[in-house]
C-alpha cells in the first residue's frame, strides 16, 4: 500500500465535469484526470469519483444508455486499480440490470478486485429519479486498508438514519458521490459536517463540477474528520482534491465524548 504515512490513507477525491449523455466522453476524460491523481508526487492510496460519472442526468435516454450489468465500467475500473495499484470509490454509474436502472457505486481494491456494491436508496424526486431509476434494497460497506467505509450517495445524506446505521454497523467513513448543484451549497457542507459530527466518522464526498441543462454544479467536494473539521475542500472548478485520513482520530473522538455509549435507542422512534 502507499500510505503517506503509517496508518493513514492518502484520498484523491476527482471532481470532474460530467457531460450529459456520454458514457464514452466521460469515462475518458475522468481516465486523463486519475492519472493526474496518480501520477503525482504523493500518490494516493484511494481515489473516489462522482455520481452518475457515465451518463449524468440523461433520465429520458438512460434506458438506453445504461451500462449494462456495469459491465462495461467495472472492467474499466478494475484494470485502473490493479494497473496502478489504487484503491477506487467509482463514484455511481447507471447500470441497467434485470430490466430497471440503478445508481450503482462500485468498489475496487488496489489488486483490482471488486469489494462493493451499493445501489441509492433514497431517490431524489427533485431531479425525477423515482419517475426513471429503481432504489436499492441494502445498506452497505466495505473495508478500505483496514477502514470500513459506509457507501451512500447525494441525497442519501439528507436522511441521517443511513449514515448512522452504517456508524453503528462499524464505519468509520462515510463515502458521498455526488451531483448537487447551486443553489443549495449550504445544505450540502451542514448536511456533511453534521453527518461527520454526530457519527464521529469522516465524510469523503466527492461533487461534480459544470452546468448541465440549467443546473450548476458547484464540486466543494469534501474531507471532513470525525471531529468535524475540513481537511480539504474543493473549489467550484475541476481539480482533485487530496488529504490524508487516519482511523485512529476516529476511536480518539469516540472515545473523549462517548456519543455512541450515550445514546437512549429505546427512546426513539423507528417508524
Ligand atoms: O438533496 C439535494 O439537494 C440534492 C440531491 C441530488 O441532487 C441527488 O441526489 O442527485
Amino acid at each position: 500500500m502507499g500510505y503517506k504515512e503509517e496508518n493513514k490513507l492518502a484520498v484523491a477525491l476527482i471532481q470532474a465535469d460530467i457531460e450529459i449523455g456520454s458514457p464514452i466522453a466521460n469515462k475518458k476524460h475522468l481516465e486523463e484526470l486519475m492519472e493526474k491523481a496518480v501520477l503525482r508526487d504523493s500518490k494516493p492510496d484511494l481515489l473516489v469519483l462522482p455520481e452518475m460519472w457515465n451518463t449524468g442526468y440523461a433520465l429520458e435516454q438512460i434506458q438506453d444508455i445504461a451500462d449494462p450489468e456495469g459491465r462495461d465500467s467495472k472492467a474499466w475500473l478494475s484494470a485502473f486499480a490493479q494497473k496502478h495499484g489504487v484503491m477506487i470509490v467509482g463514484g455511481s454509474v447507471a447500470v441497467q440490470q434485470n430490466g430497471q436502472i440503478y445508481n450503482t457505486m462500485y468498489a475496487f481494491d488496489q489488486n483490482g478486485q471488486q469489494i462493493g456494491e451499493y445501489s441509492k436508496l433514497h431517490l431524489f424526486r427533485l431531479m425525477d429519479e423515482e419517475k426513471h431509476l429503481t432504489a436499492g434494497t441494502e445498506l452497505v460497506s466495505f473495508d478500505l486498508g483496514g477502514f470500513q467505509a459506509g457507501a451512500s450517495i447525494c441525497y442519501d445524506i439528507r436522511f441521517p438514519e443511513l449514515a448512522r446505521s452504517l456508524a453503528l454497523g462499524g464505519a468509520k467513513m462515510l463515502i458521498v458521490p455526488a451531483e448537487w448543484p447551486h443553489p443549495r451549497l449550504h445544505h450540502w457542507r451542514t448536511l456533511l459536517m453534521a453527518r461527520a459530527i454526530e457519527n464521529q466518522m469522516y465524510v469523503i464526498a466527492c461533487n461534480r463540477v459544470g452546468s448541465s441543462r440549467g443546473t450548476d454544479f458547484f464540486g466543494h467536494s469534501l474531507i471532513i474528520d470525525p471531529w468535524g473539521e475540513i481537511i480539504a475542500e474543493g473549489s467550484e472548478s475541476e481539480e482533485i482534491v487530496t488529504g490524508l485520513i487516519s482511523p485512529g482520530l476516529v476511536d480518539e473522538v469516540r472515545g473523549r465524548i462517548p456519543v455512541f455509549a450515550d445514546r437512549r435507542p429505546e427512546l426513539y422512534r423507528d417508524k
